[in-house]
């Protein structure tokens, strides 16, 4: 019996792998998820700081056509020491700290200067041009967990001085694919036999998921070779199979791997491509079987293990984002499987590839996004709205 994409979303959130913390330093933390809050070590800026090239003065004094006496200098890294009282200025620059007793920055584009003094001209601006201390951050406020280290948020934990965060562990995620008819990438193929891209494509997922791939051998279209891969596999945080998951004779991953303590929570989903999916635990090891056709692996894996991996790593378990865009071309009656179309989306209209085949890899790699048809969707013409996921 087929369940529905939902329904098979749903049993596959008792498999995440439950990963524990590490400590990496920030340098390191690119692209890993925060899985504890982080206290700020200092506020930004750590003191009242110019954002202007120019003088520092009182507020009270910087009238057009007054004059000031400059009494000293403040630059970014050294501060004027004293305080600034009537009729005076300091030299200031951007980042340096606010003399005590100015409020207010005037422009050096908005001043003549002639040795020590300085003449306001009547471009005045209203300033102050300060940044308030601790107007970015203070000491002691607190960057909540879980999130996905960005470049930015690098440069806000920098900043905080944090040099060291508390990540989850990234899952090590085993790849066995299955067939006589394959050989490793970068080996020549026999004539009957093709190269394993999946094994590749997905790994390159995995890893663009914060996961690490382990590419392990290729389980040929035996029972004994299929369990040999298998129990590679289960030291890992979990293992994807790809292929040797339909029906026929050498479609052997879940009766093999029932013989060493597979058991499956769902076989075959009402998805297309992807209809032999299949997932459970090998064991302890949380196990997703992935159809052997090259887009059906990829597709399942976009929308399946993607979320798993995430949620792997402490964020929210979640489908994939869909948005609403035009249809491009008219679209006939879809059957009675949820069907993820190939498609390219430009601007808000959204048309589908002429061959939906699900091995054609050219296409997949031109596409941009999957149409999301629901079971049964009737005919839609041109422009209808349609639910799409971005590739
Ligand atoms: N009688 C039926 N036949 C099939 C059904 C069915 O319901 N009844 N389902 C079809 C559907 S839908 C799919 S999807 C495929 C999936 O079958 P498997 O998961 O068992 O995959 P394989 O048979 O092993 O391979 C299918 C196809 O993909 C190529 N392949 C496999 N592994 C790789 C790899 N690592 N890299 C690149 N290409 C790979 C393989 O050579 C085959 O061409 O079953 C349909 N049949
Ligand atoms: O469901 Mo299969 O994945 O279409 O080719």
């Amino acid at each position: 019996m087929m369940i529905s994409v939902a329904e098979a979303f749903t049993h596959l959130e008792a498999l995440i792998p439950c990963m524990e913390h590490e400590t990496v330093p920030l340098r390191a933390a690119h692209g890993r998820v925060l899985a504890a809050d982080v206290t700020a070590q200092r506020a930004q800026p750590p003191f009242d700081g110019s954002a202007m090239d120019g003088y520092a003065m009182r507020s009270a004094d910087a009238r057009p056509g007054a004059t000031a006496k400059v009494i000293g200098e403040s630059q970014a890294g050294s501060r004027f020491a004293g305080r600034v009282g009537a009729g005076e200025a300091v030299r200031i620059f951007t980042g340096a700290p606010v003399p005590e007793g100015t409020d207010r920055i005037v422009l050096q584009e908005d001043v003549d200067r002639d040795g020590d003094q300085i003449t306001l001209r009547d471009s005045l601006d209203q300033g102050p041009h300060i940044r308030r201390k601790g107007i970015d951050f203070d000491i002691g406020s607190i960057l909540t967990a879980p999130r996905v280290i960005t470049p930015r948020l690098i440069g806000l934990l920098g900043a905080m001085n944090v040099a060291h965060v508390t990540v989850a562990r990234r899952p090590v995620i085993g790849l066995i694919a299955t067939g006589d008819e394959l050989v490793m990438p970068g080996e020549t193929p026999g004539p009957d036999q093709i190269v394993s891209s999946n094994s590749l494509a997905l790994a390159a997922l995995i890893e663009a998921a914060g996961a690490v791939p382990r590419i392990l051998p290729i389980a040929r279209d035996t029972r004994d070779s299929t369990i040999a891969a298998l129990k590679l596999a289960q030291d890992c945080d979990m293992v994807v199979t790809i292929g040797g998951a339909s029906v026929g004779d050498h479609d052997l991953v879940a009766s093999s791997g029932k013989e060493i303590g597979l058991t499956l929570d769902f076989y075959k989903i009402a998805m297309r491509p992807g209809k032999p999916l299949m997932a459970g635990r090998l064991n302890n090891t949380p196990m997703l079987g992935l159809p052997g056709n090259p887009v059906s692996a990829m597709i399942c894996a976009e929308l399946f293990l993607i979320p798993l991996i995430h949620a792997s790593l402490g964020l929210p378990f979640a489908p994939r984002d869909r948005q609403t865009a035009k249809l491009g071309a008219a679209l006939p009656a879809n059957g009675p499987r949820e069907h993820y179309m190939r498609a390219r989306l430009t601007g808000t209209t959204v048309s589908p590839m002429s061959n939906q085949d699900s091995s054609l890899l050219s296409i997949l790699s031109e596409a941009n996004a999957l149409i999301v048809r629901p079971p049964h969707d009737p005919a839609q013409p041109a422009g209808a709205p349609v639910q799409i996921i971005g590739l």
